[in-house]
């Protein structure tokens, strides 16, 4: 789904990615890991459009997307949940995000879909609420709703468990799972009898009956990122270093590239 091949990049005279290459397959969860400042943000900038490749391609279903704005690269599925959330602290919940709708206008889409609040039922009983008054947890779960409103087939989310409480942290980790998942498998989704749960069981199956969420995430917590994803990436001094299934994440590399 996502190909990006002999990617550099640079901030000024520093050289920041070098000779990157990466695959996030479709229908897959990767996790995009390494120490704090070798490079992660940037790549997902790059894939964003947010900051310009030197050089190198960024291959997104067969089109390359170098020269395509942000806001091409949202209308054509790609949703970006950016590290530190970014919502609009004075605006409501609501306006917040009835601002992911832009992104789809010309797909028709006039209001926020019902299966968002589907998902995330504190969005609903806080509409009225300014972002800025929400939890963190709850600021995370508005961004990652406010994304999910352009439809996305890639879900790209740079930290989304920073700074958040554990609970919500869990709830979080299992709304990715259930996007990710759900498509195309015999679904593990099964009723269970808790309304609540159920409701979120439904719009996930919507969600991916329409669309089929592939997700990239960068996270610096192990247990997490080994409970959601199926693939990892590690990434050092701006370099690609290691990947594979996750189930091959092993001691030697956490010790080398991921312990502090
Ligand atoms: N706007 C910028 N201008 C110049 N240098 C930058 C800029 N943003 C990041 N850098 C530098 O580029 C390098 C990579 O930063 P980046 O934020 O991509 O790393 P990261 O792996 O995402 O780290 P973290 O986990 O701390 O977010 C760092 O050395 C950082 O200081």
């Amino acid at each position: 789904m996502l190909n990006i091949s002999a990617l550099n990049q640079f901030y000024g005279g520093s050289h920041t990615l070098w000779d990157m290459n990466f695959e996030v397959p479709a229908g897959s969860c990767v996790c995009l890991m390494g120490r704090n400042g070798v490079g992660k943000t940037t790549l997902l900038k790059c894939i964003m459009g947010l900051i310009a490749a030197r050089d190198g391609t960024i291959n997104y279903n067969g089109a390359v997307l170098n020269n395509a704005k942000p806001e091409q690269r949202a209308e054509l599925g790609i949703g970006y949940v950016p590290q530190g959330r970014e919502i609009f602290p004075l605006l409501t919940v609501e306006e917040n995000l009835q601002i992911g709708l832009r992104a789809v206008r010309k797909q028709g889409i006039k209001k926020v879909p019902d299966h968002i609040y589907e998902i995330f039922p504190v969005l609903k009983q806080m509409l009225k609420r300014r972002g800025g008054d929400l939890s963190g947890g709850q600021q995370q779960q508005l961004a990652i709703g406010r994304a999910l409103v352009l439809n996305p087939k890639l879900l790209i989310l740079d930290e989304p468990t920073e700074g958040i409480q554990p609970n919500i942290v869990t709830e979080i980790g299992d709304v990715i799972i259930r996007l990710n998942r759900a498509k195309g498998i015999p679904t593990p989704l099964l009723k269970t009898g808790d309304a609540a749960k159920d409701d979120v069981r439904e719009g996930i199956i919507k969600i991916k009956n329409e669309l089929g969420v592939t997700i990239l995430l960068v996270e610096q917590k192990l247990p997490f990122a080994r409970k959601v994803a199926d693939r990892f990436y590690i990434m050092d001094r701006g370099r690609g270093v290691a990947v594979g299934s996750m189930s091959e994440l092993n001691e030697g590399m956490v010790k080398q590239y991921l312990t502090v």
